[in-house]
């Protein structure tokens, strides 16, 4: 049986993220410092350690069948690849910015100015479309040095917190696209590990379902049954059991993470007691 081969970044940002999102789908992966392939031992894959700026290509080659990267790279690389699904870590956006004295006012701050960056396709596509002329340096990292040491105006980077920006005396002043680690594929896999992304992509989404879901369950009096049903959504509807105590029912149901705590204070509101919120190991629709 032939095995679907997974590029992931070997060491950076994603790493970690991307073993452990493997390892919640069950699948068994040993690994150590140096070595930069293995398989598992309870699935049909075999990990290939890459640096991520090189898994679109190998990808689109069909050195690797699929690989996990940041949507940044994909567009970067501009390579012939399927994007699968968005994996919801490594949040970032990519960013124009300058330095903090300087004034800004819109895009046309940066007619005929020079720009650092580690992206300057996308750089370069986002200025023709505003038909604003800029020459880009390209550069492999530590972008946020540049204004500083007189090698560029501006810089367009990666931005999450922000830190980076601040303690280099710089200031965001455009966001040009938002990006998170995404699943991507070769366009032409055979039916055989075609099989094998589905098999895992199902387990991807019972993963990432029950990290959006709590599931909660609580005491209700029966005159305020409709009204509290009525703010539980549920995966069908809400289950409910009749307590031993006269007059009283305990609902069962699964919520949205982002939503419980707005949710809960209605309950509450209502008449709802002992209510438990628990984490939802695996989820399937
Ligand atoms: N500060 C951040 N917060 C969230 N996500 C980030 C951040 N910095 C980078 N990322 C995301 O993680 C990806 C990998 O970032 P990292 O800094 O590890 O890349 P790298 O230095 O290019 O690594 P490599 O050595 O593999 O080429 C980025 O392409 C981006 O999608
Ligand atoms: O807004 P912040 O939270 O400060 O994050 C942004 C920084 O994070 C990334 O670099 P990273 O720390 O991964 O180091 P690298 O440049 O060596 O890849 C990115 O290149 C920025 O420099
Ligand atoms: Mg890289």
């Amino acid at each position: 049986m032939s095995k679907l081969k997974i590029a992931i970044q070997k060491s950076g940002r994603l790493s970690e993220k991307s073993l452990e999102l493997l390892k919640d789908c069950g699948i068994k992966i040993s690994t150590s410092n140096r070595k930069l392939r293995t398989e598992s031992s309870n699935f049909p894959i075999e990990i290939l350690f890459l640096r991520d700026d090189d898994i679109p290509q190998y990808v689109e080659q069909g050195v690797a069948d699929i690989g996990i990267l940041g949507e940044n790279e994909v567009w970067e690389k501009a390579k012939k690849v399927k994007q699968i699904r968005q994996l919801g870590f490594a949040d970032c956006k990519l960013c124009l910015a300058i330095p903090k004295d300087e004034v800004y006012t819109n895009l046309s701050y940066f007619q005929d100015k020079k720009i650092a960056t580690s992206y300057p396709h996308i750089l370069r596509k986002f200025f023709q479309e505003k038909e604003i002329n800029v020459k880009i340096e390209e550069i492999g990292g530590s972008v946020e040095i540049a204004p500083s040491i007189g090698l560029a105006n501006a810089i367009f980077d990666i931005v999450s917190t922000g830190s980076t920006l601040l303690t280099n005396g710089l200031k965001q002043v455009v966001t040009v696209v938002e990006s998170q680690a995404v699943l991507i594929s070769n366009k032409n896999l055979d039916f055989e590990k075609q099989g094998i992304v589905n098999r895992l992509l199902f387990r991807i989404e019972a993963v990432k379902q029950s990290s959006e879901n709590k599931y909660i369950l609580l005491n209700a009096p029966n005159e305020k049954l409709e009204e509290i049903i009525a703010l539980l959504p549920g995966m069908k509807s809400p289950t409910i059991l009749p307590l031993a105590q006269e007059g009283w029912s305990s609902i069962h149901t699964v919520i949205k993470e982002d939503t419980f705590w707005d949710i809960i204070e209605q309950l509450k509101a209502l008449g709802a007691e002992g209510i438990l919120v628990l984490e939802i190991e695996k989820m399937i629709l």
